[in-house]
């Protein structure tokens, strides 16, 4: 007989269930969505699929948008904006920030547009307005939505398509991932913050360490951290493989929330209600754990990363390591490239290493907590002679307020460096803040990839007070040495003034009007096409042709599609764009032939054959799907992947193979590399020779074979559950009323966005279904 007591649960555990729509015997599970955050990079297809099949946004008050990441969202001053229009000059740009402000206005989106002092981040500004609540679930177009994890929220990054899933469903087809817990115990040592925890913690486990699982990050170390220090680790729980990362709220929680915008009102019935959920929800004493990783602090220094994965760490006092450090034949090549891209020597003391510029940014490390950290450090002293820029990049238009409340833009200025307007910057350098070849960077950000800052640029990881102390040293430097006064990580959860600035930007009316939607929310401009991207994609069955081989370990999708591509607002035309910077030499359109890409008859692969491990990890954009698809190649094979990364194949109608087993995986690079032919075959799940012999079979989950193998779009056999999501709905508001509509809503006593009835779903032919598929 079944038994009535539930077994003990993770705290992961508790929010997936809180949100199920519907499981299947599969373990296919249709998860409600919470909180979508929107910015301008990852949207522009999504709300095109939505016109294009004459859907709407199911939940607008759900929703929130802002534009953070793309070229010429300048972080220089802002002083002369007018209009997004006239004030970006670079068209691509212009035309991805437009389309933004269009489809907000069409779907009636809250938008923090270019003008608005909230503007930033999309991860700084979810938390910073209380968007972002305890026990949600939060997605976004971008990977590093693992950063809300801090509240205790489920929160992950998703490719474009599923943007489009949301949005027109607030639903996502997904399955449960593996609960991890990394456990960090004791007080931190002098010097060591929380981005020091994560790059160790990375070191540790390695960037596929949490592949597949959802990290909770516990112990006393972490419970001791505000929660600005809790979403830097959390942030970059993705650069550690994982779906997302998680921390139990607590009363440091709480306490954060207090007088945050969208944050049920301190003290309301409802307030109470939710603190009492939130507190709730911790893991239960034997709960199960797939993986388990203990960490001492006494163990953690303040760490800086030498090569071109965020696993590649040392502490400050190490040495550059060199490939006789590692056992395995991947890490050794892996090394000695990234060595050479880097332009370091083995053996070499990191701290002899010199620094061109300093970035202080990013959704990791730019807010106030940070900037008060590195102007501590700064304060008084100016930068080394050879540092040719430093920047300090805010998170948010509030965050860079407060600062200047504090006077921390002036500690910055006199001591040299720039102080800037909130955005992306030079993480990923879509706008003009970036690296010229060879430059060295020491950086607050979250990914050191090959040409992430700049073709040819080399980015160091770190803290920000170690990112400060290398811009007073000129080299990497080692903080505790200019900082003798034994600088810690900050207790506190700094607040932002957000009432005095709420003030400022308009008075409740103002308010209301930004956040509110009218009640029978409709949408406008919204063709009623019936066909469109969104509509299906082509079937996959047999799939017959050359494969390329690549024999390199974290092939990440920087590297599969650099960021200058990412200013498209349409889905084709990236195949000649693919592996750009290893596909043509520096700066010329001349193809290096030494890149397999480029070689007879892998030009016209069909199929990638990547005998390393963890291909497609890091950002999320979908481009890199669409730049294989349309170079030609429909199937990738390797022995793992990026998870957002795997999801976004599909949604294309590719098939991404594992395959775990390293004979066949040899095997079938041996038969690539002899410029045969394979046959994937999806239907019988084998891959053969060219000469029909089966080489190896492989797995597929059900629900995706079915759709590939159909053609299907799941948004249509979403929608055609949409009952279920009703049900689902009328649960939340009884349960978590806090969760419908914003505080302002509730606020100005008026209810949740209504939900119109749902759109008619269609089959990628275009018919119109008379009995709902499942899904
Ligand atoms: C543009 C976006 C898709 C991307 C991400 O997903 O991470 C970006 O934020 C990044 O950091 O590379
Ligand atoms: S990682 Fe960089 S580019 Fe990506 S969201 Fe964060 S700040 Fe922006």
């Amino acid at each position: 007989m079944p038994s009535a007591v539930k077994p003990p649960q993770t705290l992961y555990d508790k929010v997936f269930e809180d949100h199920i729509v519907e499981e299947k015997e599969d373990g296919t599970v249709l998860l409600y969505i919470d909180r979508h955050l929107v910015h301008e990079v990852t949207s522009p297809q999504a709300f095109e699929g939505l016109r294009n099949a004459g859907r709407r946004v199911r939940r607008p008050d759900c929703t929130l948008a802002t534009v953070d990441h793309v070229r010429n969202i300048p972080t220089a001053s802002r002083k002369n904006l007018t209009t997004t229009e006239k004030f970006i000059d670079e068209a691509d740009s212009r035309t991805q920030c437009m389309t933004l402000e269009d489809n907000v206005k069409a779907f009636d989106l809250t938008y923090f547009g270019l003008d608005d002092k909230r503007q930033g981040i999309v991860h700084i500004i979810g938390p910073e307005q209380g968007f972002t609540l305890p026990g949600t679930t939060v997605v976004c177009g971008d990977s590093h939505t693992s950063t809300h994890g801090a509240f205790g929220a489920l929160a992950f990054g998703i490719g474009t398509s599923e943007v489009e899933h949301v949005l027109a469903t607030q639903t996502l087809i997904t399955r449960r991932s593996k609960n991890m817990k990394v456990q960090v115990d004791g007080e931190l040592l002098p010097g060591v913050s929380s981005k020091d925890i994560i790059l160790h913690v990375i070191g540790q486990i390695g960037t596929a360490g949490g592949t597949g699982a959802v990290i909770e990050f516990c112990g006393s170390a972490i419970r001791a951290l505000s929660m600005e220090a809790r979403m830097s680790i959390c942030n970059m729980a993705i650069e550690g493989g994982a779906r997302a990362g998680m921390v139990a709220p607590d009363q440091t929680t709480i306490e954060y929330l207090k007088g945050r915008p969208l944050a049920p009102k301190v003290d309301s019935a409802e307030w109470k209600k939710a603190c009492n959920y939130w507190l709730g929800l911790s893991s239960d004493e034997g709960a199960k754990w797939d993986i388990e990783v203990m960490i001492d602090s006494k163990d953690i220094a303040p760490t800086v990363s030498w090569g071109t994965s965020p696993q590649d760490v040392v502490p400050i006092t190490g040495v550059v390591p060199g490939p006789d450090d590692f056992q395995d034949e991947v890490k050794k090549e892996a090394c000695k490239r990234a060595l050479k891209y880097m332009g370091l020597t083995a053996g070499t003391p990191m701290q002899e290493v010199q620094v061109d510029k300093v970035f202080i940014g990013s959704c990791t490390n730019a807010r106030i907590e940070d900037l008060r950290a590195a102007a501590r450090i700064v304060e008084g002293k100016k930068i080394a002679s050879n540092i040719k820029r430093a920047m300090i990049v805010p998170g948010s238009g509030l965050v860079k307020k407060q600062a200047e409340a504090e006077g921390l833009d002036k500690i910055f200025s006199d001591a040299g460096f720039e102080w800037r307007e909130a955005g992306c910057s030079m993480c990923l350098g879509m706008n003009p803040d970036i690296l010229s070849p060879g430059e060295r960077c020491a950086s607050t950000s979250n990914r050191n990839f090959e040409g992430r800052q700049g073709a040819g640029g080399r980015t160091h990881l770190m803290s920000p007070v170690m990112a400060a102390a290398a811009a007073i040293v000129g080299n990497l430097a080692d903080v505790r040495k200019l900082a003798p006064q034994s600088y810690t990580a900050a207790k506190g959860s700094p607040k932002i003034e957000l009432d005095a600035h709420m003030e400022e930007v308009g008075s409740d009316d103002e308010i209301e009007r930004i956040m509110d939607l009218p009640a029978d929310s409709q949408m406008h401009a919204t063709p009623t096409s019936t066909k469109g991207a969104s509509a299906g994609m082509p079937k996959f069955e047999t799939l017959r042709g050359y494969a390329a081989p690549m024999d390199i370990a974290n092939i990440d999708t920087d590297a599969i599609i650099p960021k200058q591509f990412l200013k498209t607002i349409k889905r084709s035309g990236l195949g000649s764009a693919l592996f750009h910077a290893w596909r043509y030499e520096v700066g010329s359109d001349k193809e290096d032939a030494s890149f397999i890409l480029n070689q007879e008859p892998y030009r016209n692969s069909k199929i990638l054959i990547c005998t390393g491990p963890n291909f497609g990890c890091g950002s999320s954009r979908e481009h890199a799907p669409w730049a294989l698809l349309d170079f030609g190649i429909k199937c990738i094979i390797a022995p793992s992947f990026g998870d957002i990364f795997f999801n976004n194949t599909f949604k294309n109608g590719m098939l991404p193979l594992r395959i775990t087993d390293s004979a066949a995986l040899d095997k079938l690079s041996q038969i690539a590399k002899s410029g045969e032919e394979l046959e994937v075959d999806l239907p019988a799940q084998v891959i053969r020779a060219a000469d029909g012999k089966e080489v190896c079979s492989f797995d597929v989950e059900e629900f995706r074979k079915h759709c590939l193998v159909n053609g299907l779009d799941d948004i249509g056999l979403t929608m055609a559950n949409d009952d279920k999501i009703v049900e689902h709905e009328k649960k939340r508001t009884a349960v978590w009323p806090w969760l419908d509509g914003s505080g302002y809503l509730k606020r100005h006593g008026r209810g949740p966005v209504k939900i119109e009835a749902k759109a008619v779903p269609k089959t990628n032919r275009g018919e119109v279904l008379t009995e709902p598929l499942e899904w």
